[in-house]
């Protein structure tokens, strides 16, 4: 019996307004849907929970919200994309809290599904302020998340809800939970964390612990920029964090007392403009031109990073080595999921690879159901790897 509760022990919710935790934040390209995993893993909790007769009301976060209310980042598409996946009716209220939430909530019959806007729409919901997880809580019975990416947030929707009222974890948080502890529970070694990506400040942190559990750590993407700046590569006009030099500093230093390989690219594909068709050259790391970004590991770093995968046990990816979504760029993330896949298709390496544009990367490359698992999360489930608690599964404990 997993230690926390799940939709086993929830009892009737016929008619009920169960508040249901998603993590809905896909990877979209001119407002369409670019790759739907994640919607796809949380539609059975929802047809689940709605074939029993409960009020399905989806929370979400879409992208990271600056400053209140951003047309860009409302759920309104994505609205449109569940009722396709789930092929069932899916309602939209533009807003989480207060009136507007309230009366799409009380027009609800047993068995509907509504989802509301964007909860990052309200500061509450990040600085998890108890009044906003009241508001939210106003709207529910019994509360249920199942986004498990997002776990590693102690938000409003995914931690002080569970305080207000009977809590459990879905479907899809079980399942990945269970699927990771029997994948990465106790890894065959050497273990290798393959860690891209863009978003560096949030992930550069758990960096520090995770080279105290692997092998090697393989460090591709914009991540690699500010390791390669920190220790005085010119990476010219590439994403990169200058202000966490001290800490990528750090986690070298970290990683050599624990003994794991920390490996930077040592040549990168290059371009003035990230946009398609736009020109690009390979050059040395050390070559890069002032008034150009690194949007992709080159060739040289692509062997590398396969040796190290063909050296490994374990293989545990998140965050593509490069701007996947844009000819050329995704060569090397391409490249090494292949890699990868052979690998375990022979039996020679367990896989383990996470993230929304992570999981995209690896459909475009064809090799998704080659991997041991594919999780929906990134962070979470390499903070999970780290052995952090993760609050969003914490508060669900028994
Ligand atoms: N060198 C790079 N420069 C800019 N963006 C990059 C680079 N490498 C990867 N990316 C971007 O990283 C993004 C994915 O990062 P992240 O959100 O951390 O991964 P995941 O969603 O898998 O956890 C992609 O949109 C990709 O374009
Ligand atoms: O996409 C997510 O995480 P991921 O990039 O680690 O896979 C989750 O939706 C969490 O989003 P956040 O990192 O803005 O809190």
């Amino acid at each position: 019996m997993p230690d926390f509760r799940t939709l086993d022990d929830i009892g009737d919710v016929t008619d009920k307004r169960v508040l249901l935790r998603v993590d809905l934040n896909v990877p979209m390209k001119d407002g369409a849907v670019t790759d739907a995993t994640r919607i796809e893993r949380v539609a059975p909790t929802i047809a689940e929970l709605s074939d029993k007769g409960a009020k399905v009301i989806l929370l979400a976060h879409f992208g990271r919200p600056k400053d209140g209310p951003d047309p860009a980042l409302s759920l309104a598409p994505i609205a449109a994309a569940t009722e396709a996946v789930l092929d069932r009716r899916v309602h939209f209220a533009a807003d989480c809290v207060g009136k507007v939430a309230t009366d799409a909530v009380a027009a609800m019959a047993g068995g509907d599904v509504l989802l509301l806007e964007n909860t990052r729409f309200h500061k509450g919901e990040e600085k998890n302020e108890p009044d906003f997880a009241k508001a939210l809580a106003a709207n529910g019975d019994i509360f249920v998340n199942d986004a498990f990416s997002a776990a590693h947030r102690a938000h409003a929707s995914t931690e002080g809800l569970a305080h207000l009222m009977p809590a459990y974890a879905g479907r899809t948080m079980q399942a990945e939970l269970e699927a990771l502890e029997k994948g990465l529970g106790n890894p065959r070694r050497p273990v290798v964390a393959i860690v891209g990506g863009a978003k560096v400040s949030s992930k550069i942190d758990l960096l520090m612990n995770l080279v105290k559990k692997v092998d090697a750590l393989v460090i591709g993407g914009g991540m690699a920029n500010t390791f390669l700046a920190a220790r005085g590569t010119d990476v010219g006009k590439s994403l990169c964090e200058h202000d966490l030099a001290a800490t990528a500093k750090q986690i070298m230093i970290e990683a050599a007392t624990a003994g794991c390989a920390v490996i930077l690219p040592v040549d990168g594909v290059v371009a003035r403009a990230f946009k398609a068709g736009a020109a690009s050259e390979t050059v040395a790391i050390d070559a890069v031109p002032a008034d150009a970004m690194i949007l992709d590991v080159g060739p040289r770093t692509v062997e590398t990073v396969n040796a190290w995968i063909d050296r490994a046990a374990t293989v545990v990816w998140n965050g593509p080595l490069g701007a996947f979504e844009i000819e050329p760029f995704d060569a090397a993330t391409v490249a090494a999921a292949k890699f990868a896949a052979a690998q375990t298709r022979e039996g020679r390496l367990v896989s383990v690879a996470g993230g929304g544009d992570t999981v995209a990367a690896l459909h475009l490359a064809g090799v998704a159901d080659d991997f041991t698992y594919v999780s929906t999360a990134g962070g979470a489930f390499l903070e999970w790897m780290e052995g952090k608690p993760l609050p969003g599964v914490d508060v669900l404990k028994r």
